[in-house]
Order: C-alpha cells, then sequence, then structure tokens
C-alpha cells in the first residue's frame, strides 16, 4: 500500500489515541491491545499508541493504520525526540511515526529534514507533531507526510485553551498541500465533526475516550459540586 493509499484510509475517519503512562492502571501492551480493539469495534479508523512495547502489540491485535510515537526523556522535545527513538517505533510496525516538529531543537542535533528522510528509509510514513501554523508549513515542506495540531497549548509559541485548538485547524487546513489531523483536547463528537467540517482530513481523540480515571472526574466533580 502506498503512503497516499494508507492516509486515505483515515480520510473523515477517527483516530484514537490508546496510551496510558507507567504507574497508571492501565499502562502496558495487554491493556493497550484491548483498548484498541475496543476502539475498533466502535469504528476508530485507525489508532495512536506510544511506546515500542505497545506499537507491536497493537500493530499484531488490530487491521487499522497505526499510527506509533514515543514519548520519552524530561526535555521539551519528549514525543519521538530523536531519530533513533524514530527508527524504533517504525521497525516496532507503525505505519506512521508521529514525532515532535516544533521549532525547537531535537536532542540528537539532527534537523527535521533528516530524521523525516531516515523514517522514510525504514519504510514509514511522518506525521508532523506541531503547535503553531508556520511550524505545520515549515514540517511539510521538510517532507512530513502529514501534519497534525497535537502540541498546540503544550509550547510556549501557542495559546492555553481549555478546548481544542479550532482556529489552528482551520488555518493549517488552508495552508497545506498535505493531510491535516485535528488532535488535542477534543473531547465531544461534535467538536470532531466541527474540525472535520474546518477542513481536517481526520481526528485524534485521545483522554475523551481512552482515560477512565480523567472521564470518570468530570463526572464525579460534577456530583461533588452538587453536593456541597
Ligand atoms: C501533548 C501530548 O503529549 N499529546 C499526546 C500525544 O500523543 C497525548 O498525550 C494525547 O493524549 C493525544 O495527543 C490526544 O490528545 P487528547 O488526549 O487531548 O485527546
Amino acid at each position: 500500500m502506498t503512503g497516499v493509499e494508507m492516509l486515505g484510509l483515515l480520510r473523515g475517519g477517527l483516530v484514537v489515541s490508546c496510551q496510558a503512562y507507567e504507574g497508571e492502571p492501565l499502562h502496558g501492551p495487554r491493556f493497550m491491545t484491548a483498548m484498541a480493539r475496543s476502539v475498533v469495534l466502535g469504528g476508530a479508523a485507525g489508532v495512536r499508541v506510544n511506546g515500542p512495547a505497545d506499537v507491536e502489540a497493537v500493530r499484531a491485535a488490530v487491521p487499522v493504520p497505526l499510527i506509533g510515537l514515543w514519548k520519552d526523556g524530561d526535555g521539551d522535545v519528549y514525543i519521538t525526540p530523536t531519530a533513533e527513538h524514530a527508527l524504533t517505533i517504525a521497525r516496532a510496525g507503525a505505519d506512521i511515526v508521529a514525532l515532535d516538529a516544533t521549532s525547537r531543537p531535537r536532542p540528537d542535533g539532527l534537523g527535521l529534514a533528516e530524521t523525516i528522510a531516515r523514517v522514510h528509509e525504514a519504510g514509514a510514513l511522518v506525521m508532523a507533531d506541531v503547535s503553531t501554523a508556520a511550524e505545520g508549513v515549515a514540517a511539510a515542506e521538510l517532507g512530513a507526510d502529514c501534519v497534525s495540531t497535537t502540541l498546540s497549548g503544550y509550547t510556549p509559541a501557542s495559546p492555553r485553551l481549555h478546548g481544542p485548538d479550532l482556529e489552528l485547524v482551520a488555518e493549517l487546513a488552508g495552508k497545506l498541500d498535505v493531510p491535516l489531523f485535528a488532535e488535542g483536547r477534543i473531547s465531544t463528537p461534535a467538536e470532531a465533526a466541527r474540525a472535520l467540517e474546518l477542513g481536517a482530513h481526520a481526528v485524534v481523540v485521545g483522554g475523551a475516550i481512552t482515560r477512565p480515571a480523567d472521564i470518570t472526574l468530570r463526572f464525579s466533580r460534577v456530583l461533588k459540586e452538587a453536593r456541597s
């Protein structure tokens, strides 16, 4: 399958980010595999998965396109911070490797274009996780196969919003020739649909679907307030 065909499978669809941090009850390949199977049953067109072990296990468990990443380190650039991380995720079975494509320096000193070229040599596509329109446009020019608004709200260059950065979605949709994914704090089906209306190729939803502690908190907090 070509890269264009792979991205075509995600057009207009929902990608569900299945992630649980170390120390969380659902951490580990066993639970993330069950999560991925569950979201595919619910109609997810693709999944987004963190870390080599989860990527390898989920790859074997579901037939949909898999966006892999590796959150590592405690620096500013933590989403697949080096080319070595990216290649490990590609080898673990990701179809698309998501990596930090902000304008901040990468810890291995490699430029974005070089990092993207190495992932392509390994046979995977690259999703550029960005926080601003300028970063998205630059990443596409440097060879990224698609762009995602993942990091808006998490860099000094982007606004801290409670909900999704739909302004960025609209702006990037008008500027890019590669597919744009709307990602970050999308918490209702209506917001997801709006992102598509604004020109996103597909929508990525994480916590609102796959983080039961956070979902529970949304309910329990309201009930607690009602009691007091
Ligand atoms: C900023 C960052 O590190 N984002 C991560 C990227 O993989 C994940 O923690 C998010 O869950 C994902 O982007 C989906 O977003 P949301 O969970 O808000 O729907």
